[in-house]
Protein backbone atom coordinates (compact mmCIF):
# COMPACT_ATOMS: atom_id res chain seq x y z
CA UNK A 1 0.00 0.00 0.00
CA UNK A 2 1.48 3.31 -0.75
CA UNK A 3 0.53 6.55 0.68
CA UNK A 4 1.58 10.62 0.54
CA UNK A 5 2.31 13.24 3.59
CA UNK A 6 2.58 16.42 3.47
CA UNK A 7 4.35 18.56 6.22
CA UNK A 8 7.56 16.64 7.93
CA UNK A 9 7.66 18.22 10.97
CA UNK A 10 7.69 17.19 14.57
CA UNK A 11 4.17 14.95 14.27
CA UNK A 12 5.00 14.27 10.41
CA UNK A 13 8.29 12.99 10.47
CA UNK A 14 7.83 10.75 13.18
CA UNK A 15 4.63 9.32 11.60
CA UNK A 16 6.07 8.72 8.35
CA UNK A 17 8.83 6.57 10.32
CA UNK A 18 5.58 4.79 11.92
CA UNK A 19 3.79 4.25 8.93
CA UNK A 20 7.21 2.87 6.76
CA UNK A 21 7.90 0.57 9.65
CA UNK A 22 4.70 -0.91 9.20
CA UNK A 23 5.01 -1.50 5.98
CA UNK A 24 3.49 0.84 3.55
CA UNK A 25 5.77 2.92 1.04
CA UNK A 26 5.25 6.14 1.96
CA UNK A 27 5.75 9.64 -1.02
CA UNK A 28 6.70 12.27 1.42
CA UNK A 29 7.11 16.10 0.88
CA UNK A 30 7.66 19.08 3.25
CA UNK A 31 8.45 22.72 1.65
CA UNK A 32 11.17 22.90 4.02
CA UNK A 33 14.00 20.66 2.04
CA UNK A 34 15.75 20.04 5.29
CA UNK A 35 12.88 18.18 6.76
CA UNK A 36 12.43 16.21 3.58
CA UNK A 37 16.48 15.51 4.64
CA UNK A 38 16.11 15.00 8.30
CA UNK A 39 13.06 11.65 7.67
CA UNK A 40 15.44 10.39 4.69
CA UNK A 41 18.31 10.10 7.06
CA UNK A 42 16.35 8.49 9.82
CA UNK A 43 14.90 5.95 7.31
CA UNK A 44 18.24 4.98 5.97
CA UNK A 45 19.30 4.90 9.78
CA UNK A 46 16.50 2.14 10.36
CA UNK A 47 17.28 0.59 7.02
CA UNK A 48 13.85 1.84 5.84
CA UNK A 49 14.79 3.96 3.10
CA UNK A 50 13.81 1.78 0.45
CA UNK A 51 9.99 2.41 1.13
CA UNK A 52 10.53 6.51 1.80
CA UNK A 53 10.27 8.53 -1.84
CA UNK A 54 11.25 12.04 -1.00
CA UNK A 55 9.49 14.80 -3.13
CA UNK A 56 10.64 18.28 -4.45
CA UNK A 57 7.02 19.49 -5.30
CA UNK A 58 3.28 18.23 -5.12
CA UNK A 59 3.36 18.01 -8.77
CA UNK A 60 6.05 15.45 -8.55
CA UNK A 61 4.16 14.07 -5.43
CA UNK A 62 0.57 13.64 -7.53
CA UNK A 63 2.68 11.98 -10.71
CA UNK A 64 4.10 9.52 -8.64
CA UNK A 65 1.10 8.50 -6.56
CA UNK A 66 -1.03 5.32 -8.25
CA UNK A 67 -4.73 6.23 -8.39
CA UNK A 68 -6.95 6.33 -6.24
CA UNK A 69 -4.40 8.50 -4.17
CA UNK A 70 -4.53 8.28 -0.17
CA UNK A 71 -2.51 11.82 1.08
CA UNK A 72 -2.24 12.96 4.26
CA UNK A 73 -1.66 16.46 5.40
CA UNK A 74 0.34 17.55 8.69
CA UNK A 75 0.94 20.79 8.50
CA UNK A 76 -0.40 23.78 11.25
CA UNK A 77 -3.62 24.27 11.00
CA UNK A 78 -5.53 27.15 9.23
CA UNK A 79 -5.41 28.47 5.89
CA UNK A 80 -2.34 26.25 4.73
CA UNK A 81 -4.11 23.48 4.50
CA UNK A 82 -6.29 24.96 2.17
CA UNK A 83 -3.24 26.53 0.13
CA UNK A 84 -1.78 22.30 0.06
CA UNK A 85 -5.41 20.94 -0.97
CA UNK A 86 -5.28 24.17 -3.49
CA UNK A 87 -2.38 22.81 -4.60
CA UNK A 88 -2.76 18.99 -4.74
CA UNK A 89 -6.13 19.88 -6.69
CA UNK A 90 -4.16 21.81 -9.35
CA UNK A 91 -1.48 18.88 -9.25
CA UNK A 92 -3.91 16.10 -10.49
CA UNK A 93 -5.39 15.19 -7.69
CA UNK A 94 -9.02 14.04 -8.01
CA UNK A 95 -12.57 12.72 -7.24
CA UNK A 96 -11.51 8.90 -6.27
CA UNK A 97 -8.53 10.31 -3.97
CA UNK A 98 -8.65 10.73 -0.54
CA UNK A 99 -6.68 13.64 1.43
CA UNK A 100 -6.96 13.34 5.15
CA UNK A 101 -6.07 16.31 7.63
CA UNK A 102 -4.57 14.54 9.98
CA UNK A 103 -3.96 18.20 12.20
CA UNK A 104 -5.23 19.99 14.56
CA UNK A 105 -7.94 21.75 12.41
CA UNK A 106 -11.14 23.64 13.81
CA UNK A 107 -14.21 20.87 13.14
CA UNK A 108 -16.04 24.38 11.15
CA UNK A 109 -12.95 24.20 8.78
CA UNK A 110 -13.47 20.70 8.45
CA UNK A 111 -17.17 20.69 7.18
CA UNK A 112 -16.66 23.68 5.01
CA UNK A 113 -14.00 21.75 3.08
CA UNK A 114 -16.04 18.91 2.86
CA UNK A 115 -18.36 20.73 0.28
CA UNK A 116 -15.61 23.22 -0.65
CA UNK A 117 -13.60 20.24 -2.24
CA UNK A 118 -16.16 17.56 -2.91
CA UNK A 119 -16.30 17.91 -6.73
CA UNK A 120 -12.50 17.38 -6.76
CA UNK A 121 -11.30 14.90 -3.99
CA UNK A 122 -12.40 12.99 -0.76
CA UNK A 123 -12.05 15.86 1.96
CA UNK A 124 -11.38 13.64 5.57
CA UNK A 125 -10.92 14.48 8.72
CA UNK A 126 -8.66 12.94 11.14
CA UNK A 127 -7.31 14.10 14.85
CA UNK A 128 -4.01 12.52 16.20
CA UNK A 129 -2.96 13.02 19.54
CA UNK A 130 0.30 11.63 21.00
CA UNK A 131 2.85 14.20 20.48
CA UNK A 132 6.16 13.20 18.62
CA UNK A 133 6.56 9.76 21.03
CA UNK A 134 2.90 9.02 19.54
CA UNK A 135 2.94 9.40 16.63
CA UNK A 136 6.34 7.44 16.09
CA UNK A 137 5.59 4.56 17.80
CA UNK A 138 1.70 4.57 17.73
CA UNK A 139 -0.67 7.63 18.32
CA UNK A 140 -4.21 7.68 19.20
CA UNK A 141 -6.39 9.00 15.68
CA UNK A 142 -9.76 9.99 16.13
CA UNK A 143 -11.28 9.76 12.48
CA UNK A 144 -14.79 10.61 11.13
CA UNK A 145 -16.86 11.01 8.42
CA UNK A 146 -17.60 7.78 5.94
CA UNK A 147 -15.90 9.33 2.44
CA UNK A 148 -14.58 6.73 -0.17
CA UNK A 149 -11.23 6.23 0.17
CA UNK A 150 -11.30 5.76 4.06
CA UNK A 151 -11.44 1.88 3.19
CA UNK A 152 -8.05 1.48 1.89
CA UNK A 153 -6.07 3.66 4.77
CA UNK A 154 -8.33 2.11 7.45
CA UNK A 155 -6.64 -0.84 7.63
CA UNK A 156 -3.02 0.23 8.03
CA UNK A 157 -4.17 3.35 10.48
CA UNK A 158 -5.60 0.28 12.75
CA UNK A 159 -1.59 -1.14 12.68
CA UNK A 160 -0.32 2.41 12.57
CA UNK A 161 -1.83 3.52 15.91
CA UNK A 162 -1.66 2.76 19.52
CA UNK A 163 -3.51 -0.31 21.08
CA UNK A 164 -4.97 -1.16 24.57
CA UNK A 165 -5.72 -4.71 25.13
CA UNK A 166 -5.46 -6.07 21.93
CA UNK A 167 -7.64 -3.20 19.94
CA UNK A 168 -6.53 -0.34 17.95
CA UNK A 169 -7.07 3.50 19.09
CA UNK A 170 -7.98 4.13 15.48
CA UNK A 171 -11.80 4.77 15.14
CA UNK A 172 -14.18 6.20 12.96
CA UNK A 173 -15.92 7.86 16.16
CA UNK A 174 -18.84 9.09 14.30
CA UNK A 175 -20.10 11.42 11.00
CA UNK A 176 -19.09 14.67 8.94
CA UNK A 177 -15.90 16.18 10.96
CA UNK A 178 -16.82 15.26 14.19
CA UNK A 179 -13.12 13.33 14.40
CA UNK A 180 -11.65 16.82 14.71
CA UNK A 181 -14.40 17.80 17.52
CA UNK A 182 -13.52 14.55 19.78
CA UNK A 183 -9.66 15.53 18.94
CA UNK A 184 -10.56 19.41 20.23
CA UNK A 185 -12.54 18.17 23.46
CA UNK A 186 -9.34 16.05 23.94
CA UNK A 187 -7.67 18.58 24.01
CA UNK A 188 -9.86 20.31 26.24
CA UNK A 189 -9.08 18.07 28.79
CA UNK A 190 -5.60 17.71 28.29
CA UNK A 191 -5.74 21.74 29.09
CA UNK A 192 -7.72 20.92 32.09
CA UNK A 193 -5.69 17.77 33.84
CA UNK A 194 -2.23 19.85 33.08
CA UNK A 195 -3.72 22.62 35.19
CA UNK A 196 -5.18 20.74 37.65
CA UNK A 197 -1.71 18.85 38.31
CA UNK A 198 -0.24 22.39 37.94
CA UNK A 199 -2.06 23.44 41.07
CA UNK A 200 -1.54 19.97 42.89
CA UNK A 201 1.78 20.81 42.50
CA UNK A 202 1.66 24.21 43.72
CA UNK A 203 -0.90 23.70 46.69
CA UNK A 204 2.42 21.64 47.68
CA UNK A 205 4.92 23.10 47.22
CA UNK A 206 3.99 26.82 48.45
CA UNK A 207 0.91 25.47 50.43
CA UNK A 208 3.02 23.10 52.09
CA UNK A 209 6.58 23.97 51.31
CA UNK A 210 7.83 20.74 50.19
CA UNK A 211 10.31 20.52 47.63
CA UNK A 212 10.12 19.78 43.29
CA UNK A 213 11.66 16.87 43.94
CA UNK A 214 9.23 15.87 46.74
CA UNK A 215 6.21 16.55 44.91
CA UNK A 216 7.63 14.54 42.38
CA UNK A 217 7.68 11.79 44.67
CA UNK A 218 3.96 12.09 45.97
CA UNK A 219 2.97 12.27 42.13
CA UNK A 220 5.15 8.92 41.65
CA UNK A 221 3.54 7.11 44.29
CA UNK A 222 0.19 7.86 43.51
CA UNK A 223 0.95 7.01 39.71
CA UNK A 224 1.86 3.44 40.97
CA UNK A 225 -1.97 2.63 41.38
CA UNK A 226 -5.01 2.82 39.67
CA UNK A 227 -4.00 7.10 39.60
CA UNK A 228 -1.38 6.15 36.08
CA UNK A 229 -1.68 8.34 33.90
CA UNK A 230 0.98 9.60 31.30
CA UNK A 231 0.46 13.71 32.46
CA UNK A 232 0.77 13.01 35.82
CA UNK A 233 3.98 10.41 34.82
CA UNK A 234 5.16 13.17 32.83
CA UNK A 235 5.02 15.67 35.50
CA UNK A 236 6.61 13.92 37.80
CA UNK A 237 9.53 13.49 36.13
CA UNK A 238 9.97 16.96 35.01
CA UNK A 239 9.57 17.95 38.98
CA UNK A 240 12.07 15.60 39.64
CA UNK A 241 14.77 17.42 37.26
CA UNK A 242 17.04 19.59 38.68
CA UNK A 243 20.57 21.67 37.63
CA UNK A 244 24.30 20.06 38.00
CA UNK A 245 24.06 23.27 40.89
CA UNK A 246 21.04 21.37 42.32
CA UNK A 247 18.69 24.27 40.92
CA UNK A 248 14.94 22.72 40.60
CA UNK A 249 14.47 22.63 36.58
CA UNK A 250 10.92 24.30 36.99
CA UNK A 251 12.43 26.98 38.53
CA UNK A 252 14.18 27.97 35.49
CA UNK A 253 10.96 28.51 33.04
CA UNK A 254 9.19 31.18 32.68
CA UNK A 255 5.16 31.12 33.60
CA UNK A 256 3.62 32.33 30.90
CA UNK A 257 1.82 29.62 28.76
CA UNK A 258 0.61 29.74 25.14
CA UNK A 259 -1.65 28.11 23.02
CA UNK A 260 -2.37 26.97 19.58
CA UNK A 261 -6.57 27.36 19.47
CA UNK A 262 -8.01 23.64 20.58
CA UNK A 263 -8.52 25.05 24.38
CA UNK A 264 -10.27 28.23 23.35
CA UNK A 265 -12.31 26.65 20.69
CA UNK A 266 -13.39 23.60 23.32
CA UNK A 267 -14.55 26.93 25.10
CA UNK A 268 -16.11 28.19 22.76
CA UNK A 269 -18.38 25.51 21.79
CA UNK A 270 -19.30 24.98 25.14
CA UNK A 271 -20.63 28.35 25.69
CA UNK A 272 -22.54 28.35 22.07
CA UNK A 273 -23.94 25.08 22.63
CA UNK A 274 -24.87 25.76 25.96
CA UNK A 275 -22.67 23.34 27.71
CA UNK A 276 -21.20 23.28 31.14
CA UNK A 277 -17.51 22.45 31.06
CA UNK A 278 -16.39 24.75 33.64
CA UNK A 279 -12.91 22.74 34.25
CA UNK A 280 -12.35 23.09 31.24
CA UNK A 281 -13.01 26.50 30.77
CA UNK A 282 -10.79 27.55 33.87
CA UNK A 283 -8.04 25.64 32.27
CA UNK A 284 -8.21 27.94 29.30
CA UNK A 285 -8.27 31.22 31.28
CA UNK A 286 -5.89 30.40 33.73
CA UNK A 287 -3.45 30.05 30.61
CA UNK A 288 -4.65 33.33 29.34
CA UNK A 289 -4.12 34.46 33.23
CA UNK A 290 -0.11 33.44 32.89
CA UNK A 291 0.38 35.81 30.54
CA UNK A 292 -0.51 39.09 32.40
CA UNK A 293 2.18 38.79 34.49
CA UNK A 294 5.62 39.71 33.76
CA UNK A 295 7.74 38.57 35.95
CA UNK A 296 10.30 35.49 36.47
CA UNK A 297 9.54 32.38 37.89
CA UNK A 298 11.30 32.58 40.38
CA UNK A 299 10.47 36.29 41.57
CA UNK A 300 6.76 35.41 40.96
CA UNK A 301 7.32 31.93 43.62
CA UNK A 302 9.34 34.68 46.27
CA UNK A 303 6.28 36.71 45.73
CA UNK A 304 3.89 34.30 46.16
CA UNK A 305 5.58 32.67 49.49
CA UNK A 306 5.38 35.68 50.99
CA UNK A 307 1.99 36.46 50.45
CA UNK A 308 -0.13 33.04 50.79
CA UNK A 309 -0.62 31.17 54.18
CA UNK A 310 0.68 27.45 54.53
CA UNK A 311 -2.33 24.71 55.15
CA UNK A 312 -2.74 21.63 56.54
CA UNK A 313 -3.20 18.63 54.00
CA UNK A 314 -3.81 14.90 54.12
CA UNK A 315 -2.14 13.59 51.47
CA UNK A 316 -4.72 10.43 50.98
CA UNK A 317 -7.57 13.20 50.96
CA UNK A 318 -5.31 15.25 48.16
CA UNK A 319 -5.21 12.10 46.08
CA UNK A 320 -8.91 11.48 46.60
CA UNK A 321 -9.56 15.01 45.58
CA UNK A 322 -7.22 14.50 42.30
CA UNK A 323 -8.74 11.73 41.57
CA UNK A 324 -12.13 12.91 41.63
CA UNK A 325 -11.03 16.07 39.59
CA UNK A 326 -9.53 14.27 37.02
CA UNK A 327 -12.74 12.08 36.65
CA UNK A 328 -14.99 15.06 36.30
CA UNK A 329 -12.49 16.98 33.41
CA UNK A 330 -13.62 13.57 31.34
CA UNK A 331 -16.98 13.55 32.44
CA UNK A 332 -17.54 17.37 31.38
CA UNK A 333 -15.67 16.96 28.03
CA UNK A 334 -17.49 13.50 27.30
CA UNK A 335 -20.91 15.36 28.19
CA UNK A 336 -19.52 17.81 25.81
CA UNK A 337 -18.90 15.63 22.76
CA UNK A 338 -22.51 13.97 23.44
CA UNK A 339 -24.15 17.43 23.02
CA UNK A 340 -22.16 18.19 20.03
CA UNK A 341 -23.03 14.91 18.57
CA UNK A 342 -26.85 15.13 19.28
CA UNK A 343 -26.50 18.80 18.11
CA UNK A 344 -24.91 18.17 14.60
CA UNK A 345 -26.29 14.84 14.01
CA UNK A 346 -22.80 13.23 14.36
CA UNK A 347 -23.74 9.81 15.45
CA UNK A 348 -21.00 10.22 17.99
CA UNK A 349 -19.92 6.65 19.34
CA UNK A 350 -18.76 7.27 22.92
CA UNK A 351 -17.16 3.90 23.81
CA UNK A 352 -15.61 4.08 20.05
CA UNK A 353 -14.24 7.80 21.33
CA UNK A 354 -13.01 6.27 24.88
CA UNK A 355 -11.22 3.70 23.32
CA UNK A 356 -9.08 5.81 20.95
CA UNK A 357 -8.27 7.59 24.12
CA UNK A 358 -6.72 4.28 26.43
CA UNK A 359 -3.69 4.51 24.82
CA UNK A 360 -1.09 6.53 22.72
CA UNK A 361 -2.57 10.12 23.29
CA UNK A 362 -1.33 12.52 25.79
CA UNK A 363 -4.46 12.33 27.88
CA UNK A 364 -4.37 8.39 28.33
CA UNK A 365 -4.82 6.90 32.31
CA UNK A 366 -5.99 3.84 33.72
CA UNK A 367 -9.02 5.29 35.48
CA UNK A 368 -10.62 5.75 32.25
CA UNK A 369 -12.29 2.67 32.86
CA UNK A 370 -14.14 4.44 35.64
CA UNK A 371 -15.24 7.21 32.80
CA UNK A 372 -16.53 4.20 30.64
CA UNK A 373 -18.58 3.11 33.58
CA UNK A 374 -20.84 5.90 32.62
CA UNK A 375 -22.68 8.73 33.88
CA UNK A 376 -23.47 7.12 38.06
CA UNK A 377 -20.21 7.16 38.91
CA UNK A 378 -20.60 9.93 41.38
CA UNK A 379 -22.82 8.35 43.43
CA UNK A 380 -20.11 6.00 44.38
CA UNK A 381 -17.57 8.38 45.18
CA UNK A 382 -18.36 9.72 48.40
CA UNK A 383 -15.14 9.48 50.56
CA UNK A 384 -13.26 11.62 46.97
CA UNK A 385 -16.55 14.21 46.70
CA UNK A 386 -16.34 14.92 50.60
CA UNK A 387 -12.00 15.20 50.14
CA UNK A 388 -12.50 17.54 47.15
CA UNK A 389 -15.07 19.54 48.91
CA UNK A 390 -12.14 19.65 52.08
CA UNK A 391 -9.77 19.99 49.78
CA UNK A 392 -10.75 23.32 48.04
CA UNK A 393 -11.37 25.29 51.01
CA UNK A 394 -8.03 24.86 52.55
CA UNK A 395 -6.38 25.65 49.24
CA UNK A 396 -8.71 28.81 48.45
CA UNK A 397 -7.67 29.50 52.38
CA UNK A 398 -3.78 29.70 51.53
CA UNK A 399 -4.42 32.42 49.04
CA UNK A 400 -3.14 31.26 45.82
CA UNK A 401 -5.31 30.39 42.92
CA UNK A 402 -7.09 27.30 41.67
CA UNK A 403 -8.98 27.98 38.79
CA UNK A 404 -9.75 24.33 37.66
CA UNK A 405 -9.69 22.93 41.38
CA UNK A 406 -12.62 25.32 42.61
CA UNK A 407 -14.53 25.12 38.97
CA UNK A 408 -14.77 21.46 39.64
CA UNK A 409 -15.61 21.82 43.36
CA UNK A 410 -18.18 24.06 42.10
CA UNK A 411 -19.69 22.16 39.08
CA UNK A 412 -19.51 18.49 41.43
CA UNK A 413 -21.87 20.58 43.83
CA UNK A 414 -24.12 22.39 41.58
CA UNK A 415 -24.94 18.96 39.89
CA UNK A 416 -25.31 17.22 43.45
CA UNK A 417 -27.02 20.32 45.83
CA UNK A 418 -30.24 22.06 45.65
CA UNK A 419 -29.83 24.48 42.79
CA UNK A 420 -30.55 28.64 43.29
CA UNK A 421 -31.81 29.21 39.66
CA UNK A 422 -35.80 29.76 40.83
CA UNK A 423 -34.20 32.95 42.08
CA UNK A 424 -32.84 34.12 39.32
CA UNK A 425 -35.61 33.21 37.18
CA UNK A 426 -38.14 35.37 39.31
CA UNK A 427 -35.23 38.16 38.71
CA UNK A 428 -35.19 37.49 35.01
CA UNK A 429 -39.47 38.10 35.02
CA UNK A 430 -39.34 40.83 37.61
CA UNK A 431 -37.59 43.13 34.77
CA UNK A 432 -37.62 41.46 31.26
CA UNK A 433 -41.31 39.60 31.77
CA UNK A 434 -38.92 36.38 30.27
CA UNK A 435 -41.59 34.23 32.00
CA UNK A 436 -41.35 31.35 34.82
CA UNK A 437 -41.79 27.64 34.82
CA UNK A 438 -43.03 26.62 37.95
CA UNK A 439 -42.45 23.26 39.41
CA UNK A 440 -45.48 22.44 38.34
CA UNK A 441 -43.97 22.77 34.61
CA UNK A 442 -46.49 25.95 34.28
CA UNK A 443 -44.92 28.88 32.32
CA UNK A 444 -46.46 31.94 33.71
CA UNK A 445 -44.84 35.12 35.08
CA UNK A 446 -44.71 36.23 39.35
CA UNK A 447 -47.91 38.56 38.63
CA UNK A 448 -49.80 35.52 37.69
CA UNK A 449 -48.78 33.42 40.83
CA UNK A 450 -48.68 36.97 43.50
CA UNK A 451 -50.11 40.43 43.71
CA UNK A 452 -47.68 42.77 43.26
CA UNK A 453 -48.50 46.19 43.64
CA UNK A 454 -45.46 47.84 42.95
CA UNK A 455 -42.22 46.84 41.23
CA UNK A 456 -39.21 48.30 42.38
CA UNK A 457 -37.72 51.09 40.59
N1 LIG B 1 3.15 18.73 18.01
C1 LIG B 1 2.18 18.02 18.58
O1 LIG B 1 2.31 17.52 19.72
C2 LIG B 1 0.90 17.79 17.86
C3 LIG B 1 0.55 18.51 16.74
N2 LIG B 1 -0.64 18.26 16.10
C4 LIG B 1 -1.05 19.00 14.90
O2 LIG B 1 -0.39 18.40 13.77
C5 LIG B 1 -0.10 19.42 12.79
C6 LIG B 1 1.39 19.46 12.55
O3 LIG B 1 1.99 19.76 13.80
P1 LIG B 1 3.57 19.72 14.04
O4 LIG B 1 4.16 18.57 13.32
O5 LIG B 1 3.75 19.85 15.51
O6 LIG B 1 3.97 21.08 13.34
P2 LIG B 1 5.43 21.53 12.80
O7 LIG B 1 5.37 23.00 12.71
O8 LIG B 1 6.50 20.86 13.57
O9 LIG B 1 5.45 20.90 11.33
C7 LIG B 1 4.68 21.36 10.26
C8 LIG B 1 5.48 21.12 9.01
O10 LIG B 1 4.69 21.48 7.88
C9 LIG B 1 5.54 22.22 7.02
N3 LIG B 1 4.75 23.03 6.10
C10 LIG B 1 4.23 24.26 6.32
N4 LIG B 1 3.59 24.67 5.21
C11 LIG B 1 3.71 23.69 4.30
C12 LIG B 1 3.28 23.56 2.96
N5 LIG B 1 2.57 24.50 2.35
N6 LIG B 1 3.61 22.42 2.30
C13 LIG B 1 4.32 21.47 2.90
N7 LIG B 1 4.77 21.55 4.16
C14 LIG B 1 4.46 22.65 4.86
C15 LIG B 1 6.38 23.03 7.95
O11 LIG B 1 7.50 23.58 7.30
P3 LIG B 1 8.19 24.92 7.92
O12 LIG B 1 8.71 24.54 9.25
O13 LIG B 1 9.24 25.25 6.93
O14 LIG B 1 7.09 25.95 7.99
C16 LIG B 1 6.75 21.98 8.98
O15 LIG B 1 7.84 21.19 8.59
C17 LIG B 1 -0.68 20.72 13.39
O16 LIG B 1 -1.99 20.91 12.93
C18 LIG B 1 -0.66 20.45 14.87
O17 LIG B 1 -1.59 21.25 15.57
C19 LIG B 1 -1.48 17.27 16.52
C20 LIG B 1 -1.17 16.52 17.60
C21 LIG B 1 0.01 16.74 18.39
O1 LIG C 1 -2.64 18.37 20.10
C1 LIG C 1 -1.68 18.43 20.84
C2 LIG C 1 -1.55 17.51 21.98
O2 LIG C 1 -2.66 16.68 22.11
C3 LIG C 1 -0.66 19.48 20.56
O3 LIG C 1 0.53 19.33 21.29
C4 LIG C 1 -1.25 20.85 20.78
O4 LIG C 1 -0.39 21.82 20.22
C5 LIG C 1 -1.51 21.14 22.25
O5 LIG C 1 -2.26 22.31 22.38
P1 LIG C 1 -1.60 23.71 22.83
O6 LIG C 1 -0.44 23.94 21.88
O7 LIG C 1 -2.70 24.71 22.68
O8 LIG C 1 -1.14 23.51 24.25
Amino acid sequence: MQVALVGLGVMGKNLALNLIEKGLTLVAYDKNPDAGAELLSCAKALGLADRLHIVSDLNDMVRRLEPPRSILLLVPAGELVDKVCTELAEAGVDCDDIIVDCGNSNYKDGISRKLKYQNKFEFATMGISGGAEGARHGPAMMASGSEGGWERVEPWFEKVAASYKGESCFARVGQSASGHFVKMVHNGIEYALMQLIAEMYQLLRLGTNRSPKEVADIFNEWSEGTLNSYLLSISSHILSLETTEGEPLVDLIDNKVGAKGTGLWTAQNALELGIAVPSLVAAVQARHLTNTCDTHAAKEMTYAAKATDTVDLDLAELKDAFTLASLLAYRQGLALIKGASRAHQWKVDLSKTLQTWRAGCIIRADYLDNVAEGVEFIDSMQRESAALRKVTGAAVASGLAFPVLTATQTYIATLTTPSNGHLVQAQRDYFGEHGIKTHSGEICHLTDLVEIDEKVR
